[in-house]
């Protein structure tokens, strides 16, 4: 999908508009472009789309779904209690310890990386919310993460559901031939019911059994100088069910993206080794705090976001009539952030299809994608710190521990998988298998050590 939506702006430039039966679509090809509407015009493009079938049909409340205005200061008021610069040290501890059960848990079983990716980044965010142990990759709450995602891309793809442009469907009895659509609903429903009702309610059972870890969700509850109204309650838990949604998939998307992308760039695995051995001299396990000593491995970490943007494509909407350099942007029109295209610009980053960390070194490097993938203005992603804290350490420690190469077939031949993504809402590499080997036995005791010393 990404690259079909870049043909359309090389075809037709800065701007695209199309229009599906009765809906506005307008692509906003150039990252400048992007900034003036999304930033500089913030005030008017800070909406959401209409999604019947996710808002109306499926009633879902998220953040990421929510309309700009009263509701939703609120809830970003919250998240910011959560995640804010202040506090974003707070969390390197638990980040450290999710990242190291992780790699520990591929040296176990490397050929289970990419689920195992999932899972990593599920608990780290179970956990702080909800001081809840993700114990492993089966855990329910890690298959809920997985069915959010595909829910969410399900319920929101474009021209996927009539109700998207006939909305007075959605009053049709399920009965009725022609709305199998309420059916899906209903399971879908269910299911997200369950996604954000299971840790929170699991949470609340522990705190009533005086059992549970340190998080936000008891700072919340418990931490109010006032008694909380159903409403405060309710906002807690939606809130917790943002992050939870907007946080497993993303983390879990770019470190698969990472390990097929470094399958293909051996000699940038090596490369980015050489700093972390000529830094650690393989004697100790790099931390978020020691960032700054490996800058090859964050120009690794930006060419990865560059390359592979988790979420390529993001829709923001307005509720008035817009005109921007001539061209008329109609009320109620999806306007989307074609971020794949801005990470693609050969303007920008020449010779894009090459994957080359070097672009961001020297005297002149290129732009900072990292600057822009986290998306734009006032719906910009509230987790991007917590994100590039966890993508580092995830990076480092799996370079510091293993060589990544391509598996081998029947007849001893090296299989390389394709670089393809999924045309989901958060692209994920296409399921692939490749081998993941320890760099030595030491290295792992050291992880292990790490590990013991932060729990
Ligand atoms: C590599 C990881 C991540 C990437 C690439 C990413 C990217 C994005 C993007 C592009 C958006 C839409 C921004 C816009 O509309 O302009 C977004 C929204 C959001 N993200 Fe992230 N994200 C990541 C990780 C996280 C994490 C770890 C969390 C939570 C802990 C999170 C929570 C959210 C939420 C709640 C929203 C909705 C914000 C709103 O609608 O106001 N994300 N993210």
């Amino acid at each position: 999908m990404p690259k079909g939506f870049a043909a359309l702006s090389q075809e037709y430039g800065p701007f695209c508009y199309m229009r599906v039966i009765n809906q506005d679509f307008v692509f906003v090809n150039d990252l400048d472009l992007a900034r003036e509407i999304f930033e500089n015009r913030g005030a008017i493009y800070s909406h959401r789309p209409r999604m019947v079938m996710m808002q109306e049909v499926i009633k879902r409340d998220t953040l990421l779904f929510m309309n700009y205005g009263s509701d939703f200061a609120r809830i970003r008021k919250l998240v910011a209690t959560f995640l804010n610069s202040r506090e974003a040290a707070k969390y390197w501890p638990a980040q450290e310890v999710e990242s190291l059960k992780f790699v520990l848990a591929v040296q176990q079983a490397p050929q289970d990386a990419l689920q195992l990716t999932r899972w990593t980044s599920t608990s780290l965010i179970i956990r702080l919310l909800y001081g809840i142990e993700v114990r492993d990759k089966d855990d329910v709450l890690v298959c809920l993460a997985e069915d959010f995602a595909r829910i969410t891309f399900e319920a929101t793809s474009v021209g996927g559901w009539l109700v998207n442009y006939i909305p007075i469907l959605r009053h049709f009895p399920s009965w009725l031939p022609g709305a199998g659509f309420k059916r899906w609903a209903q399971h879908a429903q269910t299911r997200m019911d369950e996604f954000a009702l299971v840790p929170y309610l699991t949470a609340k059972r522990n705190i009533a059994a005086g059992s549970i870890a340190p998080c936000w969700i008891v700072e919340k509850l418990l931490g109010a100088s006032e008694p909380l109204t159903a409403q405060d309650e309710h906002d807690i838990r939606q809130t917790a069910t943002s992050l939870y949604s907007g946080g497993s998939d993303t983390i879990s998307a770019t470190i698969s993206s990472f390990i097929l992308l470094m399958l293909h760039h051996p000699h940038i695995q090596k490369k980015a080794q050489a700093e972390i051995d000529s830094v650690t001299g393989g004697e100790w396990v790099p931390g978020v705090r020691d960032r700054a000593q490996f800058p090859y491995v964050h120009c690794v970490v930006q060419e990865l976001v560059r390359f592979a943007p988790a979420v390529p494509l993001v829709a923001h909407s307005l509720h008035v009539d817009d005109n921007v350099a001539g061209y008329d942007i109609p009320s109620g029109a999806w306007v989307m952030a074609n971020i794949w295209t801005y990470t693609h610009d050969a303007t920008r980053y020449p010779s894009p299809e090459v994957f080359a960390p070097e672009r961001f070194m020297g005297g002149a490097p290129q732009e900072d994608p990292l600057g822009f993938v986290f998306g734009f203005g006032r719906r910009s992603c509230p987790g991007a710190l917590l994100a590039r804290a966890s993508v580092f350490l995830n990076v480092v420690h799996l370079l510091f521990a293993f060589d990544i190469v391509p598996a081998k077939d029947d007849a001893g031949m090296e299989v390389l998988p394709p670089l393809e993504w999924t045309d989901t809402f958060v692209a994920h590499p296409v399921p692939f298998v490749c081998d993941i080997r320890e760099r030595s036995a030491g290295r792992i005791r050291l992880l292990e050590h790490a590990l013991d010393s932060l729990q």
